[in-house]
């Protein structure tokens, strides 16, 4: 691993829990991390204590086979050779692009400077761009500088909090996937703080949940969909809700009783001795749940949102239980309305009642 932060804890002065903690994850030589989760959950402190801006109570952080951070010690942020794009984007306005870019890198020789701002500012996108000033460019622009003036010094290690938080909806995806593609060219390794999960998804190799200051799950996307390791991972990632269901054996295999009837296909399921009385709750997703006209089970649709190809239906079942719901957009059910529906998940996610 490039990066590998071992059982780390971070406190902050004047507060009682720990901003941080217990927190393992592992980055390889350029791979994109990613850390989501509410706010408040840690996400800045940690990136602050990889660059050595908050200090380590507990644990190590390593980069490239060397502790820089642990309780004993802690090598200066300059000296760890990181590079870090914020939120706001801290452009000088009135220096050029060129000027931006050349910050990191003055004590080069001015053709080698010269020649680097070039690169940097091709590989961003923006060639030429070099005699500009911050103030004339976009959101997205500058952001694009600021990225090309943290990458010039050639950092072992990016680090990005929520470059794109100011930027409106569109542009931010767009740049999501113009960043990986970016950091993948350069070959640099990455750790991105989001609280957007699409954000997330369209950047990260690996994607970290955090909760409270504990890291619940550190894993590709698809992982963290499909197998989600805690409750709170499972409740954060994607639409569901949480259903109750009784766990029961027949025959050789395991079937969940839930309100919206039984579910057979229980892959990788544990045995209804490991719930008590086999009671637990399924997760149910908006894709598990479909309509269907001629099902036995009907749900009156609540609310309805419109996204695109399919709406995502809010239902309550004659029990009061709630679902969602994505339902093709050409079904024109109204709001009050009763339908058929079925659930069909690909697998059955059980977790402990709450
Ligand atoms: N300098 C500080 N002094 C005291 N407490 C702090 C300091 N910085 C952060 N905290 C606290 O540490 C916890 C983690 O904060 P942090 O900024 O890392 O969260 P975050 O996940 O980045 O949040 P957001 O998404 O809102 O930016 C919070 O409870 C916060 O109030």
């Amino acid at each position: 691993m490039f990066l590998e932060i071992s059982d780390l804890e971070v406190r902050h002065a004047g507060r009682t829990r720990a901003a941080l903690q217990a927190v393992t994850l592992g980055l390889r030589v350029g791979e994109v991390g990613v850390l989501i989760g509410p706010s408040g959950c840690g996400k800045t402190t940690l990136l602050r204590a990889v660059a050595g801006l908050d200090p380590v109570f507990r644990g190590e952080i390593r980069l490239g086979g060397s502790v820089v951070g642990s309780a004993a010690l802690s090598v200066a942020p300059e000296h760890r050779r990181v590079g870090m794009v914020f939120q706001e984007h801290a452009l000088f306005p009135h220096l050029s692009v060129g000027r931006n870019v050349a910050f990191g890198i003055h004590r080069l020789p001015r053709a080698r400077q010269a020649a680097r701002v070039a690169e940097m500012l091709q590989l961003v996108g923006l060639a030429g761009s070099e005699n500009r000033f911050a103030h004339e460019l976009s959101g997205g622009q500058q952001q694009r500088v600021a990225l090309a003036r943290a990458l010039a010094p050639g950092p072992r290690l990016m680090l990005l909090d929520e470059p794109f938080s100011s930027l409106d909806a569109d542009l931010r995806e767009r740049l999501a996937h113009e960043l990986r593609a970016i950091l993948k060219a350069a070959g640099a390794t990455a750790l991105f703080v989001t609280h957007d999960q699409f954000e997330a998804f369209a950047m990260g190799d690996r994607i970290g949940v955090l909760h409270e200051g504990r890291l619940h799950q550190w894993d590709d996307a698809c992982t963290l969909y499909h197998r989600p390791a805690t409750r709170f991972v499972a409740d954060f990632i994607g639409h569901g809700v949480f259903s109750p269901a009784t766990l029961v054996q027949r025959g050789g295999r395991v079937v969940a009783q839930t309100p919206l009837g039984e579910l057979g296909t229980l892959h990788a399921c544990p045995p209804p001795c490991g719930y008590p009385g086999g009671e637990c709750d399924v997760l149910l997703r908006a894709d598990d749940v479909v309509h269907d006209a001629h099902a036995p089970v009907q749900a009156q649709i609540v609310r309805k949102a419109f996204r695109g190809a399919a709406f995502l239906y809010t239902l309550r079942l004659a029990s009061g239980h709630t679902l969602l719901a994505h339902v093709p957009s050409h079904h024109g059910h109204a709001v009050g309305e009763w339908i058929g529906i079925r659930a069909q998940p690909d697998h059955v996610l059980t977790f402990a009642r709450a």
